[in-house]
């Protein structure tokens, strides 16, 4: 008989709007499918903000083949961080409030339907980034993205609702801020470095980018009169925003971007200070094997 394949799941138990009762549910599915199909399967539960990197590195060295990231944006980076240049490949279940990669890749946003495709997928090669060393996978950011995201880490209770409530009122709070990118100084209202094309819940920043072309989108927003914003933001979701004269955007492998103080940034939609002034970006080539 051929020896039984590895494939360990990670949960995160706090992440999305998922109660515990789903959570159980996905973590049945996914034993119930994964021994249907041959495989050894083993599941982890976070227990701290890091764990999903060390239980996935943990996973690489024993050559377990597959490690599915049960969460959000924030779990499947952590996860994903630990198999970058490895053998071993990332299948996503998407239970967070954004699931921006998940929605940039197709995965079904049904996790119990999540877990079948990660389980029979093949493994497809993507970039991932880096930011300081940070690294990310769908997007990293400055300016009023960065703001947002601080703003809704103080929030008590998270999902969709909280997310636009917290990104209207920091619209009329911020002021955009001057940034030096490469050499040349602009006053921008955001700036974004896109691997994958969306923040989640199908926000496009980047409706062209593309996930394994070995470059990053560098996407500005330029400071725009309010009564602009509806506009904006409907192109956003109808994913025309670089249709917009206030979009700009080029395929970058690295950037430096400095500031006059400390940097407010955005990892995959974590929020982060980098203490000195100044971000160094760039992209590792076909560096992740995603299960698709
Ligand atoms: N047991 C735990 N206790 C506290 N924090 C945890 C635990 N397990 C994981 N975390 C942290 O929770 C963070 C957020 O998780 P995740 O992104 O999956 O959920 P989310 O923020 O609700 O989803 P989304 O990013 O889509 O909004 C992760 O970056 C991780 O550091």
């Amino acid at each position: 008989m051929a020896s039984l394949s590895a494939v360990l799941a990670i949960i995160n138990p706090l992440s999305g709007t998922t109660s515990a009762e789903q959570k159980a549910l996905i973590r049945e599915t996914f034993l119930r499918k994964a021994e249907a199909l041959g495989f050894a399967p083993e599941v982890a539960v976070t227990t701290h903000p890091g764990h999903a990197t060390e239980l996935a590195a943990h996973a690489v060295l024993r050559g377990v083949n597959r490690v599915l990231a049960i969460g959000g944006d924030g779990t499947i980076n952590e996860t994903a961080q630990a198999l970058r240049r490895s053998a071993t490949a990332l299948g996503i279940v998407p239970v967070g409030s954004g699931n921006g990669l998940a929605r940039h890749l197709n995965v079904p946003l049904n996790p119990l339907v999540a877990v079948e495709r990660a389980l029979r997928g093949q493994p497809v090669v993507i970039d991932s980034a880096e930011i300081n060393g940070h690294p990310f996978f769908c997007t990293a950011g400055m300016g009023f993205e960065a703001y947002v995201a601080h703003e809704f880490a103080q929030q008590p209770v998270r999902g969709l609702p909280t997310y636009i409530k917290t990104a209207f009122r920091a619209f009329w709070a911020y002021k955009p801020e001057r940034f030096i990118i490469d050499g040349q100084e602009r006053e921008l209202f955001s700036l974004t470095f896109a691997n994958a094309g969306q923040f989640g819940n199908n926000a496009w920043m980047a409706p062209k980018a593309n996930i394994a072309d070995g470059r990053l989108e560098q996407c500005e927003i330029h400071p725009f009169p309010a009564q602009a914003a509806a506009m904006l933001t409907w192109r956003l979701f109808n994913k025309s925003l670089d249709a917009s004269s206030y979009w700009r955007g080029k395929a970058v492998m690295k950037a430096v971007v400095e500031a006059s103080g400390p940097l407010r940034i955005h990892v995959d939609g974590e929020p982060l200070m980098l203490p000195d002034n100044k971000a160094d970006i760039r992209i590792l080539p076909s560096s992740l094997l995603v299960l698709l």
